[in-house]
């Protein structure tokens, strides 16, 4: 099991350009904002102030890189989307770098949702999990705030959640980053994750060490999660 515990900034990109090389594996975090994706990312890491939670939502919408073990394994925590004070304009950029993130980074393994289980599945969580799935990658959604329902109410909610045809390969799994409960099994799934294939060089490096490779690398190798 890889130790999340060790978790580290790497850097925050304004934009999916200005990412760090696509190699490895990598999970990204989403979720609207207030939904406690920081709080969820610390309660992964173990770490108290790991993912800053900003006084200011909406403000600075930067997506932050993660190292676990090394820079090849990564946690990202993407900008929070549904912030009802953000102007349209500005919206509508973070959903083309999202949309562009999601499209082309080819070291992503898998996405993680994060919801407030009171108020699940809203349209923009949907468009995530849509692209998620159109490259058929693996989602788990986590349902967080789970401290606020009764062990009946969370039932009930995952119930109606697990009934969506559409959603049948969505893992849902209620969770409490305050509490720390679920922590254990997300872990297990972005080990999972993160240790299934994964992409051996930076294309770049991989060009430099073998000559005879043709420059356009192909598509992903494997595709972790697959069938
Ligand atoms: N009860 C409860 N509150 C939580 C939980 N997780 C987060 N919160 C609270 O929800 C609020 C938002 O948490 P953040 O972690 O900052 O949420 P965020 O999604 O990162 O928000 P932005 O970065 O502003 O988009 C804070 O007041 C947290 O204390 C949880 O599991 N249970
Ligand atoms: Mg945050």
């Amino acid at each position: 099991m890889m130790d999340f515990r060790t978790a580290y900034f790497i850097k925050s990109a304004p934009s999916p350009k200005e990412l760090t090389a696509d190699f490895g594996a990598e999970v990204a975090f989403a979720g609207r904002s207030n939904a406690g994706k920081s709080t969820v990312l610390n309660a992964l890491v173990g770490q108290k102030s790991l993912a800053r939670t900003s006084r200011t939502p909406g403000r600075t919408q930067l997506i932050n890189l993660f190292g676990l073990s090394d820079e090849s394994r990564r946690l990202v925590d993407l900008p929070g989307y549904g912030y009802a004070k953000v102007p349209e304009a500005m919206r509508r950029r973070w959903g083309e770098a999202l949309a562009a993130y999601f499209a082309e980074r080819r070291s992503l393994a898998g996405v993680v949702v994060i919801m407030d289980i009171r108020h699940p599945l809203k349209e923009t969580d949907r468009q995530m999990i849509e692209y998620a799935q159109d490259r058929q990658l693996p989602v788990l959604c986590l349902l967080n705030k789970a401290d606020k329902l009764s062990q009946n109410e969370i039932s009930k909610t995952v119930f109606a959640l697990k009934k969506e045809a559409s959603l049948a390969a969505v893992h849902w799994l209620p969770f409490s980053g305050l509490r720390g409960s679920g922590v254990p099994q997300a872990r297990t799934i972005l080990d999972e994750w993160l240790n299934s294939g994964g992409l051996p060089f930076p294309p770049e490096l991989s060009l430099e060490q073998n000559d005879n490779q043709t420059a356009d690398s192909p598509s992903r190798p494997t595709q972790p999660g697959g069938d």
